[in-house]
């Protein structure tokens, strides 16, 4: 099956880069260097206004989105999405960002590289009943202020099965995390052969209970038993504009 890859339009548009397929999206995690804390104020003070620039330069290319994990994790303090029609784009702003100021004092923990699809299972002529479902269902809880990045891979069993069997799988996926949608909103990106993993599921929401008890639903099916990964890293952190993530971690 091949996807569409889609044009690469004048301007970035967040509301549409978000919602197609073959879009692809890089995760960069980053854990701030001891050394960061011995950069002067002045310099610190500067890095939102920088990073903000940089994005700015690059806003025909890339969405850029910026996430605060420090108190949250271990191993990173703030994470990269970005999303480009090109790939190779996603590749320039990330290099351009290791000679800002803060990006000089990171290391990077982490890097996640994925394509967005069209949906292989739960689609209109597949499984309409759940499909349906899908597109009926909005998201209607407050701002999300929470984000939790997941890689997931599956095993050679899973990839063996016939595609029917895998269908009637992702339809058990299905079923128990509709009722979700109010709460949590999620995004799929497919990594087999760009990285070690075979997705990279994003969430945004509220209510880290109620996605607690969806993951606690998940493990509980039996796709379940194909996962080889499942996590490792589990990110959490929060949201805000980029120079709001800077500035928290250049006080
Ligand atoms: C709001 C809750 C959720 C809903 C409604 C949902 C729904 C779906 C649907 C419809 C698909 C199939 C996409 C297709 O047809 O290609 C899918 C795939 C997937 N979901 Fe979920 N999901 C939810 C939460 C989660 C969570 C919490 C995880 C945990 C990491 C997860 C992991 C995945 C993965 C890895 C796939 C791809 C599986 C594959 O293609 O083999 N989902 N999900
Ligand atoms: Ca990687």
């Amino acid at each position: 099956q091949q996807a569409m890859q889609p044009m690469q339009p004048m301007k970035i548009e967040r509301g549409t880069i978000l919602t197609q397929p073959g879009v692809f999206g890089v995760f960069t995690m980053f854990k701030l260097r001891p050394d960061w804390n011995k950069v002067p104020a002045m310099e610190r003070k500067g890095a939102a206004e920088e990073v903000k620039k940089l994005i700015e330069k690059h806003k025909d290319n890339v969405l850029v989105d910026l996430y605060l994990t420090r108190g949250l994790e271990t191993n990173s303090d703030f994470f990269f999405r970005i999303n480009a029609y090109d790939l190779a784009k996603a590749q320039t702003f990330m290099r351009e960002f290791r000679s800002t100021t803060i990006g000089k004092n990171a290391d990077v923990f982490e890097t996640l590289v994925g394509v967005t699809k069209p949906l292989n299972y739960i689609s209109k002529d597949k499984s309409p009943g759940l499909n349906a479902g899908l597109s009926s269902a909005t998201y209607s809880g407050p701002a999300p202020r929470y984000v939790i990045v997941i890689p997931v891979k599956k095993n050679a069993e899973w990839w063996n099965m016939s595609p029917e069997e895998r269908l009637k799988e992702m339809e058990v996926h299905t079923t128990p995390t509709l009722a979700y949608l109010v709460n949590v909103k999620r995004k799929l990106y497919h990594s087999t052969g760009l990285d070690d993993t075979d997705f990279i599921t994003y969430f945004e929401t509220d209510d880290l209970t109620a996605f607690n008890n969806l993951m606690l639903s998940l493990a509980q099916v039996k796709e379940n038993k194909f996962h080889v990964r499942w996590g490792s890293p589990t990110t959490l952190g929060t949201i805000h504009s980029p120079e709001d993530v800077i500035k928290a971690l250049a006080d």
